[in-house]
């Protein structure tokens, strides 16, 4: 596998930068296969995106976001409504922009209890992917929290190790809210790319320490 690095003066450059590969991979996969299938984390991610990605999609022909099928890489089980809400806030600062019919959103169903909306959605991802033993994304955006954990997949947690739930329910995230599910390792290793998108001071120490980059100025 391969892996990059690329780090952006402002907020402003990486989102649009990001955007940017997001529609380009997005008009690469409908042209090669019909459909983008995009895995999307919840956090600081969603502003950048609902705001650099409706401009990059104008730009980019052939992206054609009616042929998307979105997914949550995590959820906080919450209510649609609650600011908590990784699909809430998606529906109404990033698909509210998008012209109908719009992207399909595989989100979590909610009023299950956490175990039971993990396997729920692990069903119809499967269901959404027919013919592949393992869920294969086109992309996955992940985020990163300053503690160093992406989806709700925290540093030193027992789901690191799980091998065979492609969804599993979280009791205890550190992060409130406690209750959520989340993608797990073998999903995340099976995308076809990922995109591991950090942003601010907070996180410089974590993802330094990750990269084990000693000069960080010079980094290209
Ligand atoms: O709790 C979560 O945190 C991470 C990081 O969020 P950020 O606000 O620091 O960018 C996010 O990627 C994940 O989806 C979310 O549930």
């Amino acid at each position: 596998m391969m892996a990059a690095v690329s780090v952006f003066p402002s907020q402003a450059e990486l989102g649009a930068a990001l955007a940017r590969s997001v529609a380009e991979a997005a008009a690469q996969a409908v042209a090669s296969s019909g459909r983008f299938t995009l895995g999307l984390s919840g956090g600081s991610l969603v502003a950048l995106l609902a705001r650099e990605l409706p401009p990059a999609l104008r730009a980019v022909p052939g992206a054609e976001p009616s042929r998307w099928l979105l997914a949550l890489c995590d959820e906080r089980l919450v209510p649609l409504e609650d600011p908590d809400s990784t699909e809430g806030a998606y529906r109404s600062q990033l698909l509210s922009q998008l012209p109908p019919p719009g992207p399909q959103l595989l989100g979590v169903s909610l009023g299950l209890a956490p175990a039971e909306a993990a396997k729920d959605y692990e069903e119809r991802l499967r269901q959404a992917f027919p013919g592949s033993e393992i869920p294969q994304f086109d992309l996955l955006l992940l985020g990163v929290g300053p503690d160093g954990h992406t989806c709700s997949l925290f540093p030193g947690h027992a789901l690191l190790q799980e091998q065979n739930s492609l969804i599993s329910p979280v009791l205890d995230s550190p992060k409130p809210p406690a209750r959520r599910v989340t993608m797990t390792l073998p999903l995340i290793n099976s995308s076809r790319s990922v995109l591991i998108v950090a942003t601010g001071d907070s996180k410089a120490p974590v993802i330094k320490g990750k990269l084990g980059i000693l000069d960080w100025d010079k980094l290209e």
